[in-house]
């Protein structure tokens, strides 16, 4: 296999990015990234900035995220201790998936990431303590853009495997969708 595989996901746009890991006596080696291996997938992405997060506690939730445009980006998401579900809702307006969600079980060493195209919210819930994920953003973070959906948002009702935990303040404000919600153009 070449250094990295991408796999369709049933929301469009959304991949599963496998890597290869060459494993040694010393441990072992991945390439997380590559700019020449997604573009020549059909994936570009340039990025902007690398963020990096550790959740304590098993069940904690954070999300769910994203920036309206100008400033819509696309996000690959690596555990690099622990597990999480990771979870994508599609809020691109006009889309087939308009609002449905899906998510990957991602743990340390698997060797995948997942890959949200712009004009998707990001959550996760952390499956273990110590939780820790990379994340590789496409754009610059631009609070004033930034929006939130409520992981409690009956209209998404996204199963959460464990009770939610430790939700921010700003996690818990965010308001239900209204009928009136259109979702973002890119
Ligand atoms: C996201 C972000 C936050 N911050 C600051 C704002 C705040 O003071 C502190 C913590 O921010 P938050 O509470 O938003 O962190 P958090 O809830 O972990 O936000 C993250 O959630 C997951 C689900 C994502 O998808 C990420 O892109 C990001 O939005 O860090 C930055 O300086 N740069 C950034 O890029």
């Amino acid at each position: 296999m070449s250094d990295l595989r991408l796999h369709e996901l049933p929301l469009v746009g959304l991949f599963a990015l496998e890597h290869k890991v060459h494993g040694d006596e010393r441990g072992r080696f991945a390439r997380l990234f590559c700019a020449g291996s997604l573009a020549a997938c059909g994936q570009p992405l340039a990025i902007r900035q690398i963020n990096h997060s550790i959740s304590r506690q098993r069940g904690t939730v954070r999300g769910l995220h994203f920036q309206r445009p100008p400033h819509s980006e696309a996000k690959l998401i690596t555990c690099l201790r622990g597990a999480v579900w990771d979870v994508a809702v599609d809020v691109r307006a006009g889309s087939p998936t308009f609002l449905h969600w899906h998510a990957e079980h991602l743990e340390a060493g698997d060797g995948r990431s997942l890959l949200l195209p712009p004009g998707f919210a990001h959550g996760f819930q952390a499956l273990s303590d110590d939780a820790e994920l990379l994340y590789l953003h496409s754009a610059d973070y631009s609070p004033e853009y930034e929006a939130g959906l409520s992981v409690h948002d009956p209209r998404l009702a996204i199963a959460w495997p464990l009770p939610i935990e430790n939700l921010s303040p700003r996690d818990a404000s965010h308001p239900l969708l209204s009928d009136q919600f259109q979702g973002v153009r890119l």
